[in-house]
């Protein structure tokens, strides 16, 4: 299924439409999530349903008093139906109030549920699959095109319910009263039909190329957010003012088209129901002349037609909702249908109590798509305890064990072990439990300093988050904050420097207490100055753990045990003319414990 949006080499983005699914591709899909709620939906249509029995029953009050008072004067023949009419409206009242309430209900838990299973499998996929879409359009697939899934296949379903049992009580009730003239009201039925087929068709067109401009609009608000500082400093406003606006006119102008073929179907239909009503009325005078009709079964007969064709308007109205709902739901499949780069394997088994031996045994591997080996049969063993400096040009490969180790993906070829344990044989979640991550820049959520320290481990104590912060040596520079630990932090960080975003990372780390730690260019974003600061927290965060230190920083590298160069990548010597990389520590193997 092809992409929403693609990129071309040259950084231009061509949209691509979502397919076309039908209806029934959309429920087949996506009916199982609904199974709760589907008695739910059946009460609330059924009750909606006989909220439209008791105003057939009310059309019919309508005649017996225009027949029996109205006609004849006789005011002691009125009191009675008053009556029946007054509590049939109260009674069809409540039922249209509890079947709404019920079918919203179940639309909303659905709604809930829909998302929190497609979010769970986008937690599923890999960082590397993520990053390649544009986050506004994910966005996008997991907020509105849920809402589209859910227009039609709870609503919607309840909708077509319901206006087809209504269709069929008005057109009993037409029948009843007079069959002749009800058959040649029904006549004007399928020019209903093919008028609401017309404009599901173009709806549907447009409707596609509206969900994928709304994608990038979300896309482009997305990335000037979080770019807003580099826009600032170039003084690129303007244009990216005028990018956005550009985008919103795309959107703008598909939504008008919306607007206009919905605003042109509704006068469309009203026309075509007016013609048949009239037609209906003019056969009808000629049947009263006749004696076969009664003045009040002609008004009961125009009002049983006046409450038939909007059901009817609304079943065309519905394949309008199919046709957004498809756009949607061929988003959210292409999504759904994206497989994890790796999963557990049947009969995984839990990493417990690991001693933290890391080896990697002629590990080769390339990025999905891409012909170019990023690592051709390389090998590492990092002892229990140990610190082992990674060294490398850039691109050589570095970050890319990290990414194995932590499983992210699978090797080609070779072995990655963890305590011996082939990591392909453990659950994701045990492994991961089990190594920690300090990436260039820790990443912060919006919340307290204490909550993103706590992160590190589900039920962290406020004392082990103070002492974590005390090792990494971030107390004093939190406790110093009007706020101290209750500071709050924005996504990026707002309101605090590099280095105490990386002390704060160290302290993440430490609360953690995995036995093995990853740190993959801890300083890469720091001055000298608070890269010489991290450096002491960095030492007692990786005391006793194995730790692989990726690092281009020759001081930094000078606290490991040892050193290992990843070979490959653009840069022909790993650490440049730096002199402070000491020659025999490049020197040093590769494969087993050093002496
Ligand atoms: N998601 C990806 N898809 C395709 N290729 C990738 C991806 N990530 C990295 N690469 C490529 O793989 C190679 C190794 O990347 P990696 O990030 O592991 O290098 P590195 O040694 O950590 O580099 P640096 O020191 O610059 O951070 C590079 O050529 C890079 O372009």
């Amino acid at each position: 299924m092809p992409t929403q949006q693609q990129d071309s080499p040259h950084g231009v983005t061509a949209t691509v439409l979502a397919p076309v699914l039908s209806a029934r591709a959309v429920l087949r899909r996506f009916w199982p999530i609904a199974r709760r709620e589907r008695r739910w939906l059946a009460l609330g249509a059924l009750l909606l349903i006989g909220a439209a029995a008791g105003d057939a029953a009310a059309i019919w009050m309508f005649s017996v008093i225009t027949d029996g008072a109205l006609t004849t004067g006789n005011l002691s023949a009125f009191w009675v139906p008053a009556l029946e009419w007054v509590g049939l409206v109260v009674l069809s009242g409540g039922l249209v109030f509890a079947g709404h309430y019920l079918t919203a209900r179940a639309g909303e838990r659905f709604l809930l549920r829909l998302r929190d299973r497609v979010f769970a499998h986008v937690q599923t996929l890999s960082p590397d699959f993520l990053e390649r879409r544009k986050h506004g359009d994910l966005v996008a697939r997991l907020t509105s095109d849920v809402e589209s899934v859910e227009a039609l296949v709870n609503s919607g379903l309840v909708e077509a319910a319901t206006s087809v049992l209504t269709v069929v009580f008005f057109a009993t009730g037409a029948l009843l009263l007079r069959w002749e003239l009800a058959l040649a009201a029904f006549a004007a039925v399928p020019l209903f039909a093919v008028v609401a087929k017309n404009f599901s068709r173009r709806i549907g067109t447009v409707a596609r190329k509206e969900r994928a401009y709304h994608g990038e609009l979300v896309s482009v608000v997305e990335e000037d957010l979080a770019n807003l500082a580099v826009t600032q400093v170039y003084n690129r406003q303007d244009t990216e003012k005028e990018r956005l606006h550009r985008h919103g006119l795309s959107w703008m102008s598909t939504k008008l088209s919306l607007v206009k073929l919905g605003a042109l179907y509704s006068p469309s239909v009203h026309l075509l129901e007016t013609v048949c009503v009239l037609s209906v009325i003019g056969l009808g005078t000629w049947e009263i002349a006749q004696h076969r009709m009664t003045l009040g079964q002609l008004f009961a007969f125009a009002a049983f037609l006046g409450y038939l064709y909007p059901p009817v308007q609304s079943l065309g109205t519905l394949t309008l909702t199919v046709a957004a709902a498809s756009t949607g739901s061929a988003r959210l499949i292409e999504l759904l249908d994206a497989r994890p780069a790796v999963t557990d394997a049947p009969g995984a088994r839990q990493l417990r109590g690991a001693r933290g031996e890391v080896r990697l045994e002629r590990i080769s591997y390339r990025y999905p798509g891409s012909p170019q080996w990023v690592l051709r049969d390389f090998s590492l063993t990092v002892y229990p305890g140990e610190l082992v400096a990674v060294i490398g040009a850039s691109g050589a490969g570095k970050s890319t064990i990290a990414k194995l180790l932590l499983r992210f993906d699978d090797p080609v070829s070779g072995t990655v072990r963890l305590d011996g344990l082939d990591v392909r044989d453990l659950t994701q979640h045990s492994l991961r439990s089990g190594i920690s991550l300090l990436p260039q820049e820790t990443a912060v959520f919006h919340g307290t300093i204490a909550d993103n320290i706590g992160y590190g481990r589900d039920g962290a104590t406020m004392s082990e988050i103070v002492a974590a912060a005390e090792a990494a040596d971030a107390h004093a520079f939190i406790t110093a904050l009007p706020q101290g630990y209750d500071t709050v932090i924005g996504r990026n960080g707002h309101g605090v420097s590099g280095g105490q975003r990386q002390r704060i990372g160290i302290a993440r780390a430490l609360v953690a207490d995995t036995p093995v730690l990853v740190l993959d260019e801890p300083t890469a974003n720091l001055d000298e100055l608070s890269a010489r600061r991290v450096a002491e927290p960095l030492r007692r965060l990786a005391g006793g753990r194995t730790t692989i230190l990726i690092t281009h920083d020759p001081a930094l590298a000078a606290i490991a045990d040892r050193t290992v160069v990843v070979p490959g990548g653009q840069d022909p010597h790993p650490a440049g003319d730096d002199p402070r990389w000491h020659a025999e520590t490049l020197r040093l193997p590769q494969v087993g414990r050093p002496g």
